[in-house]
């Protein structure tokens, strides 16, 4: 059972607004939550959902504009610089100088955190190791792939030794090779250090494979907030999609799957989408309930619900379609489970 000194990140109430041409934007409202030591957190929102804002907030890079938090056992209005010494915080742009070396780049990081010299060498030389920066460590940074400069980025947010890391999306831009290089180095990170580990993220695969936990964000607000699979059981449910033979017969289908327990049937022409608990067990009954009927069904195909259906079944939008989602959401698990003929 967690106890309260294992919480090292909690917010009560934060909001942010910003005044653009006069006009307020609400980037952040009324954010509670709790991150307990050790977890691994990801944040999920469409573009402008609100959550750099948020780690801003957190990280004592702006002030909040009502509410409160305590971060790593420090108020971030009362002691943003007690904060920032516990945390680290890897932001959007590249924070690593084009022009100095690798190592000479975290040996300055360290100094800027006042770290003695010997142990700022053995920590640089650590994570140089850790993650595999040592093939490129007496490079300068700007000759090194968008995937190396990221860990170079995670190493310098990481010199100080932080109990609890900020990303703010990680792997955005990286291609998928490099995402997962990235992740592996990431997860290593975490098992060798213990680092408590909040990211914000686009991608729907990264969220739902690695975090153990996914609060979901749009518009300034948290919509959700378990695991990917506690998300997914309670919010999108297994579907059936059905291709009937004939299209008259979609307002029958879609009766005769409400009758035999969908929470959700609809056709579009000869397509018919019923969400149900368990898709696997609803199927065969179904089948026969349609048989019976004389409904004929060409095609039958089962899928498990992602993160996506789940933003769906919270806003009505899918968060593909809902700005850069859409641009960074690959190697996704729509495809259909199992598909079956039924005739
Ligand atoms: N410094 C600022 N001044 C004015 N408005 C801002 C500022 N920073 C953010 N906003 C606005 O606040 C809202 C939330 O932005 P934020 O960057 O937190 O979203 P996000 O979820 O991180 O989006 P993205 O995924 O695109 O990074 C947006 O409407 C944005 O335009």
């Amino acid at each position: 059972m967690t106890t309260h000194t294992d919480t090292i990140i909690s917010a009560r109430r934060l909001s942010k607004r910003f005044i653009v041409k006069k006009a307020p934007v609400d980037a952040v409202v009324g954010l509670d939550l709790e991150v307990e030591r050790g977890e691994l957190v990801a944040f999920l929102g469409p573009n402008g959902a609100g959550k750099s804002t948020s780690l801003r907030m957190l990280t004592t890079l702006i002030p909040p504009t009502s509410g409160q938090a305590r971060v790593a056992g420090h108020d971030i209005r009362r002691d943003p610089a007690e904060v920032r010494r516990r945390i680290g915080y890897i932001g959007q742009g590249n924070s690593a100088s084009q022009y100095q070396r690798v190592r000479d780049e975290l040996l300055s990081q360290g100094a800027f955190y006042g770290l003695g010299r010997g142990a700022t060498r053995r920590r640089a030389d650590e994570l140089i190791e850790s993650l595999d920066l040592g093939s490129f460590a007496k490079r300068p940074v700007q000759g090194l792939s968008g995937g190396q400069k990221r860990r170079v980025d995670i190493a310098l947010g990481l010199i100080h030794g932080p109990e609890l890391l900020f990303l703010d999306e990680p792997s955005t831009g990286l291609d998928p090779q490099s995402r997962a290089n990235l992740w592996e180095h990431i997860l290593r990170l975490r098992e060798e250090y213990g680092t408590t580990i909040f990211l914000t993220t686009h991608y729907l695969d990264e969220a739902d494979q690695l975090a153990e936990r996914v609060m979901v964000m749009d518009e300034g607000r948290m919509i959700a907030d378990d695991t990917a699979a506690g998300l997914k059981r309670t919010l999108a449910g297994d579907r059936i999609v059905l291709t009937l033979d004939d299209a008259a017969d979609a307002a029958d289908a879609v009766a005769c799957a409400r009758a035999a327990g969908a929470s959700r049937a609809v056709a579009e022409g000869r397509t018919v989408t019923c969400t149900v608990d368990e898709a696997d067990a609803a199927l065969l009954g179904l089948l026969r309930e349609l048989d019976g009927r004389g409904i004929r069904v060409s095609r039958a195909t089962l899928h498990q619900p992602t993160l996506d259906d789940v933003f769906l079944a919270l806003t009505g939008r899918s968060l593909r379609e809902s700005g850069a989602a859409a641009e960074h959401a690959i190697g996704q698990t729509t495809e259909p489970a199992k598909a079956e003929a039924a005739r």
